[in-house]
């Protein structure tokens, strides 16, 4: 009796019927009749949707808060029990992700060897981008690979050349693969559909760029197990198979036959993960650019006075404060993870005066918060000056969580905003952008996909070179 107030449900399939798409606009919606908590089923799961920043943060505070769904597309990715660090809970989750994390940083987050990664792209990128210019180019798909393979560099100690077919392939199934995902959840959350209809409940689809995956990602774990050195820790494959070979204690994830099972997963997660969130900010931002030439041009002029013609480093940043609220505006107004990543009630708990029941699911509706007018004024107008404040200083905002808030706060969060500003500051350097038709630039609107990632809607943009 004390559950959340909400949606009505039916046998078996629960709320869907009474749900409409894109779901974080719907929850809106939702939230204004039920309060900003409230509940719905999702077949037979109860979940609730939180949909206020201070409630998010308390929540999330909690253990028994920060757990994972159980569901087959947790599992039967990692051999059968969740494993890794997104989609994994408990013991296991917190010895994995604390591992990632402190060697994350050790090897390079936060460090010079990250960002020497980053710049290393970056140049390359630009140089490829060169042969774009002049004509509309669809960039939508050209940042995966610039992203993801400084991270790439960081684990395996290796890059791929920007035209790497094998790469591009796997980048754009895993980009359908999380549209497929979006048939309604229905392969999260109804595993019995998925048996009954694999090809119409997108299982088939969802899995069908697993296995090429998994063998991609396995390969440079094989290699790396022939010459690995424990003297000679190069990257962070080596730094996890040093790990196992160290491990005795039988119950950890990095135990001989589990450790190479977890290594695995862990790659898998950061490879998903680091592929489609800052390129897809990227995508955004660009978008944005050209919608708004007048901030284009305030940029370009910040990053004279500040940077001029040198490469960007991160050290420049304190400097670039339009940037900065730039950046922030981007992921405010994009809100491209619009009910975060859900959770899941590892315990029964009270909060906010209901009760939680262990089992329950738990989305944070972060595209709500960041259009409340209670807290924005004006959600739906671009504005970076926003984050601005008298003093012409960027301006930090409690209500903006783009990467969620708490224990199971974004992992990559730190190597995400470092990647964000050395590749904007050096594009913005080297190129400007316009509309393939002068004065009409393309709808800001995400795709209607809806789904896990919000995308753009595909637009051309007209690339022209600049000098400092
Ligand atoms: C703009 C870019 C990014 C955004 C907006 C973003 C957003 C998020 C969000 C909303 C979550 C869910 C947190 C929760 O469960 O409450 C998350 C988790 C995560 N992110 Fe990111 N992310 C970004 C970039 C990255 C990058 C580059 C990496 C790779 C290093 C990464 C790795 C992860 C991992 C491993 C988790 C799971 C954390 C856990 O479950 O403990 N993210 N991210």
């Amino acid at each position: 009796s004390k559950f959340p107030p909400g949606v009505w449900r039916l046998p078996v399939i629960g709320s869907l019927p009474f749900l409409k798409m894109p779901l974080h606009e719907h929850f809106t919606t939702l939230s204004k009749k039920y309060g900003k908590i409230f509940s719905l089923y999702i077949g037979n799961f109860p979940t609730v949707v939180i949909s206020d920043a201070n409630m998010i943060r308390e929540a999330f505070k909690l253990d028994a808060l920060n757990g994972r769904p159980d569901s087959r597309v947790f599992t039967e990715r990692s051999w059968g029990k969740k494993r890794g660090i997104i989609f994994n809970e408990g013991k296991d989750w917190t010895e994995q992700r604390r591992f990632a994390l402190k060697n994350l940083r050790d090897f390079g987050f936060g460090k010079g060897t990250m960002e020497q990664l980053i710049l290393d792209e970056v140049c390359s990128f630009r140089e490829y981008l060169k042969k774009f210019t002049g004509s509309p180019v669809s960039l939508n798909r050209e940042f995966n690979l610039p992203v993801l393979n400084a991270l790439w560099h960081l684990i395996a100690g290796e890059r791929f050349s920007f035209d790497d077919q094998r790469l591009r392939a796997i980048i754009k199934k895993l980009v359908d693969n999380f549209k497929a995902a979006d048939a309604g959840g229905a392969i999260f959350f109804f595993p019995w559909f998925t048996k009954l209809a694999p090809k119409l409940s997108g299982w088939e689809a969802f899995f069908s760029v697993l296995k090429p995956t998994m063998t991609f990602l396995s390969e440079p774990v094989d290699e790396h197990r022939k010459t690995f050195n424990p003297d000679n820790l190069r990257d962070l494959i080596d730094v996890y198979l040093n790990e196992i070979s160290k491990t005795t204690d039988k119950t950890s994830g990095f135990y001989k036959d589990d450790g190479d099972k977890t290594i695995k997963t862990v790659m898998l997660d950061l490879f998903v993960a680091g592929a489609e969130t800052v390129s897809t900010t990227l995508n955004y931002s660009l978008l944005y650019l050209i919608n708004f030439p007048e901030v284009q041009e305030k940029l370009q002029k910040e990053i004279a006075t500040n940077i001029g013609s040198k490469l960007p480093s991160l050290s420049d940043r304190p400097k670039m404060q339009y940037l900065e609220a730039f950046i922030a505006e981007t992921l405010r107004y994009s809100s491209f993870v619009p009910n975060g990543v859900f959770h899941c009630a590892l315990e029964t708990v009270e909060f906010n005066g209901y009760v939680i029941p262990k089992g329950t699911n738990i989305f944070p509706n972060l595209w709500q918060v960041h259009f409340d007018e209670a807290v924005w004024g004006d959600p739906k107008n671009f504005r970076p000056d926003r984050f601005i404040d008298e003093n012409g200083h960027y301006k930090k905002n409690d209500n903006l969580m783009p990467f969620s808030v708490g224990k199971r706060v974004c992992l990559g969060e730190s190597l995400a905003r470092d990647e964000i500003f050395l590749f904007l500051t050096s594009l913005l350097q080297k190129f400007s952008f316009e509309p393939e038709v002068k004065g009409s630039p393309p709808s800001m609107e995400a795709s209607k996909q809806g789904g896990l990632i919000l995308q753009p809607q595909e637009y051309k943009v007209v690339l022209k070179e600049r000098t400092v």
